[in-house]
């Protein structure tokens, strides 16, 4: 029996080294303590939310404490998320709302901020987060950049700052740290660091911020929003000063969201686009002003084609999120469009680029479009999963696994889950097989209308589907607060991402300093990726399962060899750097913080050489006073 602890509460887990199925359940799910389970309603959710919008319109334009307040109401009876509730499309929640007549930060709005920033739904730092301080940090590139120490003494815009507080912000992560000083230098960079180590606002808050002074002057003319009328008042042209680019319309509503939480209060406004969503009212925010645009490849590359509805000639920034994944799955000609064939003036953007893990492909679109003096952060191993992860494997039968899972999910407390499989296919199964369990799911994959797919993904942060099943694309990035089991129905095969694929997964579980397990059913199928994953098992200490023992490194004694000694397939930008000559020459050369003794590689030699956050004193905890 392990206690563990999730964020609010300890919940007792009989798990660790089961390698049989547990035993069968005896209880229905809801005697066990599952919610009853919610079949998807179409004409529920299809129903407009044209009420709830204009009360936001109105609680946001007129600063009307009533209007406020009954938005407020609105959103709590409907059980939203962000202030949004099924059916809603998720390019349509509620931004700020910026009047000429402002000064530098403009008033708050009640009803809004409790929007943003009150949600039980977002995920909170867990009790491991000063941990994630611990961990070594790589930086490489012709600089050596000074982590900042705490958001405070980070030259942060006031409006941002607060905004960095109303989160729940006390100190930034390694990851936040470097990339903040990168960002105000005015470097490219490429950052990777573990799942769920705050890698959006590590790019969001610095270039954010560091818009935030100039936006009235860079940004472009857009129409009041008090007096606007779609259809009516002129359009304008979106002319972003910021480009997110991310693999997958969930990641890309999420970025948004944190998007519209770090530009409140501020003229910054964001909108996102993506494949699916209904154009029209994608067109109707574009048409309001757009600062900050998030988006697909293939919903961009369709406005970027009319240029009389959005152009990208005043664009600063361009950021590739999930990196890795950009460019496995296919875009090439959109990313080469985004990058830099359209009407951008490519000496006037800044390009950063962000992931858990790189791959050589990977770092061949950074070395074709980063400036050749961009700053290479790496927090730990590329790719290493957290320590704050319990990971259990289970072996059995491919013919067994529906029942063994049914029995997972019996035999455990109920929690949020989420549920991976290989195919769309086994995802129905899967689906259908638990829903007519008795077991409250819901489902995703890329088959899915976008409405069914905002409403599953909304469902379940809500907790009304606290079970989802996802195919591995579907899930990249998701950030859900309170999600404590992972559960690999199918193992990414070495095909489909592999070892790599496996931690995006399970880093869907313990985000930011939080306790997290995740179960693995292994089958003869598995085989493959038997080696990487024991050895991912071995750095993070868990047990070995009896039946992969044969899989442990030779003169490896679990529990007594050091595991930093494991030798690691070298990922692949490791290998390019271990005959690194891109030092040599001066290509990383000397830097104006502090000149780099030699190359540097990514993380051999002592150019390298880790920086533990923690030694840097002075690192602020939450005094969490005064705010
Ligand atoms: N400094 C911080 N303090 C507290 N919470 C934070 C901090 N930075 C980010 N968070 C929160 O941590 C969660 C995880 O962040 P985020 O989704 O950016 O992780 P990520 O590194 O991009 O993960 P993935 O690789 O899985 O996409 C988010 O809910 C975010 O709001």
């Amino acid at each position: 029996m392990t206690i563990w602890e999730t964020n609010d509460k300890v919940v007792a887990h009989s798990v660790v080294q089961v390698d049989t199925a547990p035993s069968a359940p005896t209880k229905t799910p809801q005697e066990h303590g599952w919610v009853a389970k919610t079949g998807y309603n179409y004409t529920e959710y299809n129903k407009s939310n044209k009420q709830i919008s204009e009360d936001i319109e109105l609680a946001n334009g007129e600063n009307n404490e009533a209007a406020a307040t009954a938005a407020a109401g609105l959103i709590e009876t409907a059980g939203a998320v962000g202030g949004l509730k099924l059916g809603d499309w998720s390019g349509n929640a509620a931004v700020y709302e910026w009047s000429e007549e402002y000064g530098d930060i403009g008033p708050v709005f009640p009803a809004l901020e409790k929007q943003l920033f009150g949600s039980e739904f977002h995920v909170k730092a867990g009790i491991e987060f000063e941990k994630i301080r611990e961990i070594e940090v790589f930086q490489e590139g012709v600089t050596r950049l000074s982590p900042v120490r705490s958001f405070d003494d980070a030259g942060l815009h006031p409006a941002m700052l607060a905004n960095v507080k109303l989160a729940g912000y006390c100190t930034p992560t390694p990851i936040q740290a470097y990339s903040m000083p990168a960002v105000f230098k005015g470097y490219d960079l490429i950052a990777s660091a573990q799942t769920g180590s705050g890698k959006t606002a590590a790019f969001l808050i610095p270039i954010l911020s560091k818009l935030m002074g100039k936006a009235k002057k860079l940004a472009a003319p857009r129409p009041n929003p008090a007096t606007f009328q779609p259809g009516i008042t002129p359009f304008v042209r979106a002319e972003p000063l910021v480009l997110i680019v991310c693999p997958n319309r969930e990641l890309a509503t999420q970025i948004f969201d944190e998007a519209r939480r770090f530009c409140y209060r501020t003229m910054l406004r964001p909108c996102v686009i993506y494949g699916g969503g209904p154009v029209v009212e994608q067109f109707n925010q574009l048409q309001k002003g757009c600062d900050v645009l998030i988006g697909t490849p293939g919903r961009l590359c369709d406005f970027i084609d009319r240029p009389h509805i959005l152009t990208l000639k005043r664009l600063r920034y361009i950021v590739i999120d999930e990196a890795d994944e950009m460019v496995h799955s296919d875009w090439d000609q959109e990313l080469g469009k985004i990058m830099n064939g359209g009407d951008q003036e490519t000496g006037n953007i800044k390009y950063m680029m962000f992931s858990a893990t790189f791959p050589k492909v990977a770092r061949e679109l950074a070395a074709r479009h980063l400036a050749p003096d961009h700053c290479r952060i790496r927090v730990g191993r590329a790719g290493s999963t957290h320590r704050n992860l319990i990971q259990n494997i289970i072996q059995t039968d491919p013919a067994q696994k529906r029942s063994c899972l049914l029995d997972l999910l019996m035999s455990l407390p109920p929690s949020r889950t989420i549920i991976f499989v290989n195919s769309k296919r086994t995802c129905d199964e899967v689906d259908d097989h638990i829903f007519n369990s008795g077991l409250p799911c819901t489902s995703i994959h890329s088959d899915r209308t976008q409405r069914e797919r905002e409403d599953s993904i909304r469902a379940f942060r809500m907790g009304k589907c606290p079970i989802l099943i996802a195919t591995g694309v579907s899930a990249r990035g998701l950030d859900i607060a309170n999600v404590s089991h992972v559960i690999n129905y199918d193992l990414p095969s070495p095909q489909y991402g592999g070892i790599d694929e496996y931690m995006h997964r399970i880093g869907r579980t313990g985000r930011i300093g939080n306790k997290g397990l995740a179960t693995s059913f292994f089958t003869d199928r598995d085989e493959d990726l038997a080696d990487a994953l024991v050895k991912t098992l071995l750095e993070t200490n868990q047990p070995i399962p009896e039946f992969l023992e044969s899989h442990i490194p030779e003169g490896f004694i679990p529990g007594e060899t050091d595991p930093s000694t494991l030798k690691f397939e070298l990922s692949d930008e490791e290998e390019a750097d271990e005959g690194n000559t891109e030092g040599e020459g001066g290509v990383w050369g000397a830097s104006e913080d502090a000149p780099a003794a030699s190359g540097g590689g990514w993380g051999a030699d002592a150019d390298a050489a880790p920086a533990k956050a923690d030694d840097n004193s002075g690192w602020n905890s939450c005094g969490g006073a005064g705010w």
